[in-house]
């Protein structure tokens, strides 16, 4: 599966607190993140992340454009509901692709966990065994 990590600034430490926790399954998948979140996880677990660019810069567009391509499974996103991003619009467009596509997203940990658990448990394998879209 292909897993996008992306946390803002005042949520990245509990970003790498709930990667640390769940390591044991996030190694079994292909990880992708924004730039800072992602070099973070790299720097902080040793995990292998494939970075994008950081999110102001369009990083959030990029895994979006994966997600367009049915190329992405699973969205982790540790928002920060309490500061203004200057990118909001990219950040809405990612969450919206999500509905669009019927991607499993977690906005924060509580989900976060119930998705992963999830995954653990085979309850996202339709990723794997549904027709392409073309
Ligand atoms: O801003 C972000 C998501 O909207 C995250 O980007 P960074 O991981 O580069 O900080």
């Amino acid at each position: 599966m292909k897993i996008a990590l992306i946390a803002h600034d005042r949520k990245k430490d509990d970003l790498i607190q709930f990667v640390i926790a769940y390591q044991p399954i996030l190694m079994e998948n292909s990880l992708y993140a924004t730039g800072t979140t992602g070099q973070r996880i790299i720097d902080e677990t040793g995990l292998q992340v494939h970075k994008f660019r950081s999110g102001p810069l369009g990083g959030d567009q990029q895994i979006g454009s994966m997600i367009a391509q049915d190329d992405m499974d699973m969205i982790i996103f540790f928002r920060d509901p309490l500061t203004a991003q200057p990118h909001e619009p990219d950040v809405t467009a990612l969450i919206r692709l999500c509905d669009v596509y019927n991607i499993p997203l977690a906005t924060n940990m509580g989900t976060a966990e119930v998705l992963l658990k999830g995954l653990k448990e085979g309850f996202v394998d339709w990723r794997l065994i549904r027709e392409r879209r073309g």
